[in-house]
């Protein structure tokens, strides 16, 4: 079945960014631009001093916190620090307090995630009882505002750094002001200023709270599962020392991370459903007959979570699981598909991955990691919030111990 996301409850900028826009020439032509400017894979060799020097902060701060003998709030230093890679690689800035956008982001997902009896009966859209609208609407107005600014700001600024340094709205905006000659030219998407603030929206909300929500999970069990800590600064122990810091050309070199992740991402997918798809053609699946225009939503949660596929010890946090097979996440695998499937599966993976598994090795390999106050580690409170994305319902408090050797 040839699937593609289906419109939400809700849509930002309407068709006019790339998540959720119908398969097509202008889908194809935007995914290629992202893919050039952000996906490929020296673009994540690119942005390496970028994540080097943001994660290197982070580590020097807890450094300071671990000499105070603190207790950190880790979810929300992790989500720090990857909100500012994602906007300095997407518009060269990391936070600026004129806006709150980590605030708009994380209400896009809630109202993407909150159900809509619209969705199910249609006319009732009219009366907006559960106002989602009014609330899309207002968040819409003040992204349109923000985007505006940062675009304009970019327009104004003609400094020679701007020149050499260009970052993903540079480039948006480029194509804005090279307008292709000829209609015909296939090398340049013909686009508008609603266009770059939809892509721009749609790539901030898919990269930072993926990546940020991936890592406080994958912490959450590192801190429930000491014995998986410990053998994880073991491997870390072996393949770089206590001498020197891990690099990110080490990442590849960490088969027990990458076992790590994947148990993560099996028990915690950041999108339990994906996006929604449609089929695009009549079809019928294990005696399922599906229409053609159907939405059809994937529930990778329960998938990551089926005994049948897993064994009885399905609940258990347990990396050790992937030793003996050659599951990946490239969606080849479907019983273990976070990053989806097929051509609408996520383009932003590896560089989400190594984000992921940079930020691991380097708090592990840095740091011995206890819970606060004496806490029991069956106290630790793995609720989930529901939305578009499924966060932690509360922050991971942790006290770091500085453990290298300088
Ligand atoms: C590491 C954490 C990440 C996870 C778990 C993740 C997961 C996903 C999932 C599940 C989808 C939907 C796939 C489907 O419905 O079949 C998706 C789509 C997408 N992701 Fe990611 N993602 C991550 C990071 C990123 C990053 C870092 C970027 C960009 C910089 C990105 C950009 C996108 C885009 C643009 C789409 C829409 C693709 C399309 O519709 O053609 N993602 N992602």
């Amino acid at each position: 079945m040839l699937c593609l996301p289906a419109g939400l409850g809700f849509k930002s900028f309407g068709e006019k960014g790339i998540a959720l826009t119908q398969y097509g020439p202008y889908w194809r032509d935007i995914r290629k631009l992202c893919s050039v400017h952000l996906f490929s894979p020296s673009k994540v060799e690119f942005y390496a001093p970028l994540r080097r020097q943001e994660v290197g902060l982070l580590v020097e701060s807890l450094k300071r916190s671990a000499t105070a003998h603190e207790v950190v709030d880790l979810s929300m230093l992790l989500y720090d620090v990857i909100e500012s890679i994602t906007f300095k690689m997407i518009w060269g800035r990391s936070k600026d307090d004129r806006f709150d956008m980590k605030g708009l982001i994380q209400e896009v997902a809630r109202l993407g995630g909150t159900f809509n009896i619209t969705d199910y009966v249609a006319w009732l859209g009219t009366f907006d009882l559960q106002g989602l609208t009014r609330s899309m609407k207002k968040n819409n107005k003040e992204m349109d505002e923000m985007l505006e600014t940062i675009m304009v700001e970019h327009e104004q600024d003609t400094s020679k750094k701007r020149e050499h340094h260009k970052d993903f709205i540079d480039h948006l905006l480029a194509l804005i002001h090279d307008q292709p000659n000829s209609p015909h030219d296939e090398e340049i998407v013909v686009i508008d200023r609603t266009n770059i603030k939809a892509i721009v929206m749609d790539l901030i909300i898919a990269a930072f709270e993926t990546t940020a929500t991936t890592l406080d999970w994958a912490f959450s069990e590192l801190l429930r599962n000491p014995r998986v800590m410990k053998k994880l600064q073991q491997e870390l122990e072996k393949v770089v020392g206590l001498n020197k810091m891990v690099e990110q050309s080490d990442v590849e070199k960490l088969n027990y991370l990458d076992m790590v992740v994947k148990e993560t991402y099996r028990l915690h997918p950041v999108a339990p459903f994906l996006i929604p798809h449609e089929s695009t053609e009549d079809i019928t699946i294990n005696g399922y007959y599906i229409k053609k225009n159907t939405r059809v939503i994937v529930n990778v949660w329960a998938i990551g979570r089926d005994p049948k596929t897993w064994s009885e010890n399905v609940e258990e946090f347990y990396p050790e699981r992937f030793i003996d097979n050659n599951i990946d996440l490239k969606g080849h695998d479907f019983e273990l598909i976070p990053f989806g499937s097929g051509r609408r599966g996520c383009p932003g993976m590896l560089l989400g991955l190594m984000s992921v598994k940079y930020t691991i090795a380097r708090l592990v390999h840095c740091f011995n990691w206890e819970l606060p106050n004496g806490m029991k580690l069956e106290h630790i409170d793995m609720n989930e919030k529901f939305g578009l994305s499924i966060p932690r319902l509360k922050h991971l408090l942790a006290k770091p111990t500085y453990r290298l050797v300088h």
